[in-house]
């Protein structure tokens, strides 16, 4: 669905579909010559990043694997409560690989500075992160994000996944959504 097609709802689209997959394209082929000749897993944290993942895997060409964890500090809200949650663990044993965990948002950094440690610990020869987005001024902690499609505004977000409620994921563009919809 396409952002535009929201009346309301929305006061702004700050990255279009069609940047995203630019964007993408660009981190794809830094991610290929980085990880030239070795197997490469892509971590996808759910349910956010369901739309980086599938756009970026079928960007890359060599062979990845993929798996998924489902971790939440949000709940319904709009801000992060601090404390993350295991809803679903990985399936694929860690041990001496290069993990490159997957995911829309770098809000407070809470959640991928707490999943970082966590998967650093079991035994991976080598862990990055991929983010399609981050909000600088919104940082709580410091969070080294290797590969980085854009910084944005400490507003919030939704659309390619992004959501409020569980609502707006499915938009292709990222928006700025209007604050009498969560005030
Ligand atoms: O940097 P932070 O402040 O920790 O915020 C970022 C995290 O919050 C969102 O997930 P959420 O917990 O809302 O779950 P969801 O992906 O299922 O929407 C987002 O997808 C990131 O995972
Ligand atoms: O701006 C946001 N929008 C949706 N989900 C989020 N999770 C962290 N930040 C955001
Ligand atoms: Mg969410």
């Amino acid at each position: 669905m396409d952002a535009r097609e929201i009346d309301g709802d929305l006061t702004e689209v700050l990255v279009t579909e069609d940047q995203i997959r630019e964007k993408l394209a660009e981190l794809a082929r830094r991610i290929e010559a980085d990880y030239e000749g070795r197997d490469l897993l892509l971590v996808g944290v759910l349910k956010g990043a369901v739309m980086v993942m599938a756009d970026l895997a079928r960007e890359l060409r060599p062979h990845v694997s993929m798996d998924w964890m489902a971790v939440s500090s949000y709940g319904a809200g709009t801000h992060s409560s601090g404390v993350v949650r295991i809803l679903k663990d990985l399936d694929t044993d860690l041990t001496g690989r290069h993990v490159l965990i997957v995911e829309d948002i770098i809000d407070s950094g809470l959640t991928l500075s707490w999943l970082l440690g966590n998967l650093e610990s079991r035994g991976a020869e080598s862990v990055e992160i991929c983010a399609l987005l981050r909000k600088p001024d919104a940082a709580k902690v410091d969070v080294t994000v290797k590969y980085l499609g854009f910084d944005i505004p400490n507003q919030f977000v939704v659309g390619y996944g992004l959501d409020y409620a569980e609502r707006y994921r499915n938009l292709r563009d990222v928006a700025i959504l209007a604050p009498h919809v969560y005030s």
